[in-house]
């Protein structure tokens, strides 16, 4: 295109002066494919270029900017060619070395010439130097001193910074066109966006400070356009009829009878949301948020009576076999009394039974299964599936949840976990999602200490131990799961196993860990929750959802090593009964600082969300949610933590514009996350 054509936001990157076929391909490579595109391409540093340093004050080693006359400029011949210029300013001296100059720049490059040169020092042989500075020649009308910062753009092969810088200018002259779709939302007190995308390209600040209002504003539109990708996952799926499932609460009544104790109060808040929700044509999306403990498991039942008394199926999956095993277990004792067949299908089982469920599941003969991904397969054939629960979101990726969503007409989906994250978070990491917490644990628990110890006091431990068994207890000692390697965690299991034996040579123990056969893994737990194995040596295989109430000590060894969401989860295993519970967390000295402080959080708090806090604060969002993979909340200015405050203002925005412009929902997307996303992926 020639450069005298007019210049569009939505032009081609080619329209821009300087960008020839191969530029444009690389340029598509990195997701740029329209002028606007370029403006939203963002520095990802500064360097302060504007203040010139007298070069008698120079270090080696200092980035800066000079202007000086040229006062020498020696040719040295050799095996390669150098040039070496030297610059003075009256302050002193400062030799710019070259390894070659082109016929152009030789004719610029005279004595008498005053230089501007922007680079790093380094101690040459005659002295302080600098090696191929950028440069001006600062006595012609043309040049320019720098009045802004210098911004550095995230780049590929073959384009260099000073390319982006002129791309970026030419784009920066449309800026004003480029449409504001939340002005009006937004009232007067927030700069127009135009001006926070010239303060983030050309900022004459020191550097664009994140509390600038209009950085904010440029933040708060970034998370509101990740906030609108993930929302148009879910509005794709409400396009279909989910059954409309109202019960009577009949077989909840009996269920209540026959239940040892009543559910909390913010248990029937929940259970009512999800109730509501189920009488819906529109299907049910929630995700049901409860620390360790809370008692989720209740929450699930009574969604699995709604379906049941209106002759729907239930598919309730977990992640792993013993929890599949615990369940299922739990349901059985919950539902058979009132006549409810609970399946139960893992990979792992029988031709026979396998055949059977698969049947039963079929014929309707059973209500509710209990399964791991098993339940996913294409075998897997329901008679009327109305209500999917997954227990622990994190373990599930997006592919097998459409799945099993595929296998209902469009069945009610309940997603539960134990990952407390801030709401305001929550909502906009799961805005496909509708939100239930249970915020009380029910009543009656005793918080458990937890101390931190180094592993060298191993003797005084066993003593503890010895303690807590004469008094009846049972104990969990927890080895690390060590991600890289299966096999070094359970060698790590077995050697801390075969310690415990020669240390409590008269204690029943047993180990639990991911590679023993699904039949070897339920006797294990059936024991160890039956009381027949006093001390439980397990790979993080009990992290989630484990319930053995008279267990009241857990050791975790290498503890420094886990995350805080995970040692929270940890912790929840113990607790759950009456008894006084504890929590040792076994480090290996050293401690470094950082790992002390997080040993510090589990030791000064019990509350999931603090943890989660901290722990979002210790590693970023995109680790602690596990999203960073998936390109998505990889933010260019926004940062969760940092501008929490504008997460609330997401969900209020976002409704507004659904409603009035969706045109400009997914122009917003589209602004902030172009191509980089397939939006079915995020869940
Ligand atoms: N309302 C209640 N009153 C007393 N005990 C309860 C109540 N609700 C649940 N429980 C008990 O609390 C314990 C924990 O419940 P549950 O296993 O459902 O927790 P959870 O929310 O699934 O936690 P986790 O994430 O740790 O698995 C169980 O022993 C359960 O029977």
């Amino acid at each position: 295109m020639s450069a005298s054509s007019p210049l569009y936001l939505q032009s081609s990157v080619s329209a821009l002066r300087g960008v020839g076929p191969a530029l444009v391909q690389r340029l598509q490579r990195m997701d740029i494919w329209r002028v606007q595109d370029v403006l939203f391409h963002l520095p990802s540093r500064y360097q302060d270029r504007r203040h010139l340093l007298p070069i008698g004050t120079l270090l080696p080693e200092q980035e800066g900017a000079v202007l000086g006359e040229i006062t020498q400029v020696e040719h040295l011949r050799g095996r390669r060619d150098q040039w070496l210029v030297t610059l003075s300013d009256g302050t002193g001296q400062l030799y710019i070395r070259l390894f070659h100059m082109l016929a152009p720049m030789r004719a610029q490059w005279q004595k008498g010439r005053r230089l501007w040169c922007f680079g790093e020092t380094r101690a040459g042989y005659q002295g302080l130097e600098m090696v191929h500075p950028e440069w001006q020649m600062a006595d012609q009308p043309q040049f320019q001193a720098p009045t802004h910062l210098t911004p550095f753009y995230p780049s590929t092969q073959g384009i260099t910074q000073a390319q982006w810088r002129r791309w970026v200018a030419q784009a920066l002259t449309l800026v004003d066109q480029l449409p504001d779709y939340l002005a009006k939302y937004l009232g007067p007190a927030w700069p127009p966006l135009g001006e926070g995308l010239r303060l983030l390209h050309e900022s004459a600040e020191e550097v664009p400070t994140p509390a600038h209002p209009a950085w904010q504003r440029l933040a708060l539109e970034e998370l509101l356009a990740n906030h609108l990708a993930i929302r148009s996952a879910r509005t794709a799926s409400d396009e279909t009829g989910a059954p409309v499932i109202k019960a009577s609460g009949t077989l909840w009544a009996a269920f209540l009878k026959q239940l040892p104790f009543a559910p909390t109060a913010a248990q029937q808040r929940v259970i009512a949301e999800i109730n509501q929700n189920m009488a819906q044509a529109r299907p049910m999306r929630r995700l049901l948020q409860g620390d360790v403990g809370s008692g989720k498991t209740l929450v699930a039942a009574a969604a699995a009576l709604t379906a049941v008394e209106q002759s729907y199926q239930v598919a309730l999956m977990a992640p792993t076999e013993i929890l599949v095993e615990q369940l299922h277990d739990r349901f059985v004792e919950w539902l058979t009394p009132l006549g409810i067949q609970v399946g139960f299908l893992v990979g792992g089982l029988g031709q026979k039974a396998r055949r059977e469920v698969l049947e039963n599941l079929h014929n309707q003969r059973i209500q509710i299964v209990v399964g791991t991904q098993a339940l996913f397969q294409d075998e897997v054939k329901f008679a009327g599936l109305g209500l999917v629960i997954i227990d622990e979101q994190h373990r599930f990726g997006v592919d097998q949840r459409r799945q099993l969503l595929e296998k209902g007409t469009i069945p009610h989906l309940l997603v539960m976990t134990a990952t407390p994250i801030p709401r305001t978070l929550a909502m906009t990491v799961h805005a496909d999602l509708d939100l239930s917490i249970i915020d009380a644990l029910p009543p009656g628990r005793s918080p458990v200490e937890t101390l931190v110890v180094a592993d060298t006091r191993r003797a005084e431990l066993m003593t503890r131990m010895q303690h807590r068994l004469a008094e009846g207890d049972q104990i969990y000692w927890v080895c690390p799961l060590i991600e890289e390697s299966e096999i070094l965690a359970l060698q790590a299991a077995e050697t801390s196993y075969a310690d415990l034996q020669a240390a409590l040579p008269e204690v029943a123990i047993a180990l639990v860990h991911g590679r023993l056969p699904a039949a070897e893994k339920a006797r294990v737990m059936a024991d160890f929750k039956a009381g027949k194995t006093r001390i439980l040596v397990a790979t993080t295989v009990i992290e989630v959802g484990v319930d053995v109430p008279n267990a009241s000590l857990m050791v975790i060894e290498h503890a420094e090593r886990m995350g805080l969401a995970q040692l929270h989860q940890l912790r929840g295993r113990v607790g759950r009964g009456q008894r006084q519970s504890s929590c040792i967390l076994l480090y290996h000295p050293p401690l470094g600082e950082k790992a002390r402080a997080r040993l510090q959080v589990m030791r000064d708090s019990r509350d999931g969300f603090v943890i989660a806090r901290k722990d979002l604060e210790l590693r970023g969002p995109g680790e602690y949610l596990g999203t960073r993979q998936t390109g998505l909340l990889q933010m260019r200015v926004a940062d969760m933590m940092r501008d929490e405050a504008l997460l609330a203002e997401l969900p209020g925005l976002a409704a507004q514009l659904l409603h009035e412009n969706p045109g400009a929902v997914q122009a917003l997307i589209q602004r902030w996350l172009g191509n980089r996303l397939d939006y079915s992926q995020v869940g």
